[in-house]
């Protein structure tokens, strides 16, 4: 038998936390992928009733695909869970998510979730938060003027392409990846990034998460910040 990837455990285990009836935030990228496939065998096995809030259009339909009842962020009185993956987290469960360019949904369902789990593999473990470039997304109106601005700065924007024309997020903005490596400070960063008029929003996710679950060999690694009701 194939051996379990890291991702994938990581998956199983945060899948199993999940009850009958949840509505739950369906994260997006390759984990995510192995959550909701997970979640399906459980919808088929044991019969489940799962409400799903996606945070794309890939995991929207990928959910629906896997027996999942999707529910728009307006039919919902309240998220109970929401599961996704991330580009790197640290010791204080801060993380850089948006490399698959689902930033600003994730961050919505995030901040509207009753409880945050992050699953990762263990490459995603970091002790500051950096390696990874930084995903903003940015209005295609201003685009190329916030890059020039970040420029001056040292933050080094990159427009993130696709074959060779911009990618376009599924609220059809931009993305411009940031060199942060010479910041120490996040939460001013975030903050000056997040009053830059143009940028939407940023892939620093500094305060949601309540629990990682981060495969690591053949075992799950458990980092908690806030216990699960
Ligand atoms: O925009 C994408 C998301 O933030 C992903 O959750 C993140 O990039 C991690 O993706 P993956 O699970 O494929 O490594």
């Amino acid at each position: 038998m194939n051996k379990i990837s890291e991702k994938e455990l990581a998956a199983i285990a945060a899948v199993k936390l999940v009850k009958n009836n949840m509505t739950i935030g369906l994260g997006t990228g390759s984990t995510a992928a192995y959550m909701i496939r997970h979640l399906g065998d459980r919808i088929k096995k044991e019969g489940l009733t799962l409400y799903g809030v996606p945070t794309s259009k890939a995991t929207e339909k990928m959910a629906q695909e896997n027996g999942i009842a999707i529910l728009s962020l307006d039919d919902v009185k309240k998220i109970d869970l929401t599961i996704d993956g991330a580009d790197e987290f640290d010791p204080y469960l801060q993380l850089i998510k948006g490399g698959g360019g689902a930033l600003l949904r994730e961050k919505i369902i995030a901040s509207n979730s009753e409880y945050n789990i992050i699953i990762t593999d263990a490459s995603k473990q970091v002790n500051r938060l950096g390696k990874f470039k930084l995903p903003i997304e940015t209005i295609p109106f201003a685009t190329q003027q916030i890059a020039a601005q970040l420029q001056k700065r040292g933050l080094e924007p990159v427009l993130r392409k696709q074959d060779t024309v911009a990618f376009t997020t599924d609220e059809n903005n931009n993305i411009l990846d940031l060199n942060i490596e010479s910041y120490y400070n996040l939460e001013q960063l975030n903050q000056e990034l997040m009053t830059t008029p143009g940028i939407v929003e940023t892939g620093f996710f500094l305060t949601t998460t309540d629990l990682v679950l981060m495969g690591k060999g053949s075992k799950v690694f458990t980092f908690e910040k806030n216990k699960i009701k």
